[in-house]
């Protein structure tokens, strides 16, 4: 079964990353499998190494927007691609706009060691 930690690594990191252009939403959202069975609406790659990405658990005390009090706000913004859904795309075909941005992410940490397990936003 993969962690929850895993799993944020393997919605959420893409620390070398590919050049797909315009393409990059559509075939990293396939390769990190978010594409089976329904198209997931929104996600975020983040373009920095991964202990950088594992930093923000040690930084900025937010609340989530769940209520929950274990969100962390980055110190310095970060390189990531926010993946939107196109209207009109339909599954199995699922299309997404890729948008590079440079930004504070916000992340849900838990566990021991106090890693990321959810991407929150990004501001
Ligand atoms: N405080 C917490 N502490 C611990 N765990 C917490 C906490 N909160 C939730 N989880 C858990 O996380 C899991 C999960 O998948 N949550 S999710 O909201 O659907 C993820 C969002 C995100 O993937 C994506 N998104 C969104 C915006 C953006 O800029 N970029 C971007 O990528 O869209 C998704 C939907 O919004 C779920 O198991 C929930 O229980």
């Amino acid at each position: 079964k993969e962690s929850r930690a895993m799993k944020f690594q393997r919605q959420h990191v893409d620390s070398n990353l590919t050049n797909y252009g315009r393409n990059y939403c559509n075939e990293m959202m396939r390769r990190r499998q978010m594409t089976d069975g329904r198209c997931k609406p929104v996600n975020t790659f983040v373009h920095e190494p991964l202990a950088d990405v594992q930093d923000v658990c040690l930084q900025g005390n937010v609340t989530c927007k769940n209520g929950q009090p274990n969100c962390h706000q980055s110190f310095s913004k970060m390189s990531i691609t926010d993946c939107h859904l196109r209207p009109g795309s339909r599954y199995p075909r699922c299309t997404y706009e890729t948008t590079q941005k440079h930004k504070y992410i916000i992340v849900a940490c838990e566990g021991d060691p106090y890693v990321p397990v959810h991407f929150d936003d990004s501001v």
